[in-house]
């Protein structure tokens, strides 16, 4: 087996940190008399580490999380671009089974980090509402797949850009996303037309919202319908983030400042 480490070693050699994806304690422990510099990445800081990124969701698809823990180191000034970064983490519901050598600047930012960090709604609520969609890709509505748009943060100003398609059934309620109760009703009013507003706080403002922002300068995919455009066009003129679960696709979908930053599949979830 030395030869496999003389083959593979270079793998590991010269490195200017280590990011540990979800260690555990004694996993974990090993690494701390490490000089390279080793950053603990994942949805909570169970061990108190430091430094350390929060993952906002527990991504099961592998360059998401790599993705997302890079953008967050960077964001926050824990690495530089152009270093070279040794990550360690489970695919397959293994446990530290995978290395994956990359240079910081190997990805164009994608904006995933900032999506959650950097929105002017709550992070747990773009959590939240990313987590109804993905439930609601997964399942569907009694089976069938569906489609749902959600407006998330500046609602106010989304308020103003849109118009009620039908009778806001949210109106005068102090509900907010995340309690399961409001989640199924979500799940229900999304049957029907048009987005849901929700507020940087989390409060849903209202369903059935049909979106009129001007789609001038937007810069969506191509082959992406109405549902998608207005999406892109909403997070342009205001500062709202937009989550689309398509029907067509079933993928998630997050737009900010008029562009597509994050595409899911449920099924990986
Ligand atoms: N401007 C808008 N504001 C709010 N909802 C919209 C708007 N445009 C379309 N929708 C909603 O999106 C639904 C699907 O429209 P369309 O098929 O054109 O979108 P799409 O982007 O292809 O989405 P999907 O992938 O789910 O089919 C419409 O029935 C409507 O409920
Ligand atoms: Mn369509």
């Amino acid at each position: 087996m030395n030869e496999l480490r003389d083959l593979l070693g270079d793998l590991v050699a010269d490195v200017d940190s280590v990011f540990l994806f979800s260690p555990n304690a004694s996993f974990f422990e090993g690494f701390e008399s490490l000089d390279d510099e080793v950053v603990v990445v994942g949805p909570e800081n169970a061990l108190d580490a430091e430094p350390f990124v929060e993952l906002p969701l527990d991504f099961t698809d592998l360059e998401g999380r790599l993705r997302f823990g890079i953008e967050g180191a960077l964001e926050q000034g824990i690495v530089d671009e152009g270093e070279e970064v040794l990550c360690v983490t489970e695919v397959l519901d293994g446990t530290e089974n995978t290395l994956v050598r990359v240079q910081t600047n190997d990805f164009s930012p994608s904006g995933v980090y900032d999506l959650f960090v950097n929105s002017r709604a709550e992070a747990g609520v773009v959590r939240d509402v990313f987590e109804v969609a993905i439930e609601l890709g997964k399942k569907g509505q009694k089976g069938k797949p569906v489609g749902a748009l959600f407006v998330v943060g500046d609602a106010g100003k989304v308020m103003n850009k849109s118009r009620p398609l039908s009778y806001n059934p949210f109106e005068k309620s102090h509900v907010h996303v995340g309690d399961p109760i409001v989640n199924v009703m979500l799940k229900e009013f999304s049957r029907l037309d048009g987005a849901f507003v929700i507020s940087d706080a989390g409060k849903i403002v209202s369903a059935y919202r049909y979106l009129e922002p001007s789609a001038e300068g937007v810069d969506i995919p191509k082959g992406l319908g109405a549902r998608h455009m207005a999406a892109g066009a909403i997070t342009r003129d205001t500062n709202a983030t937009a989550i689309v679960l398509s029907e067509s696709d079933g993928l998630v979908r997050a737009f900010k400042g008029g562009e597509l930053v994050l595409e899911i599949d449920p099924e990986e979830y």
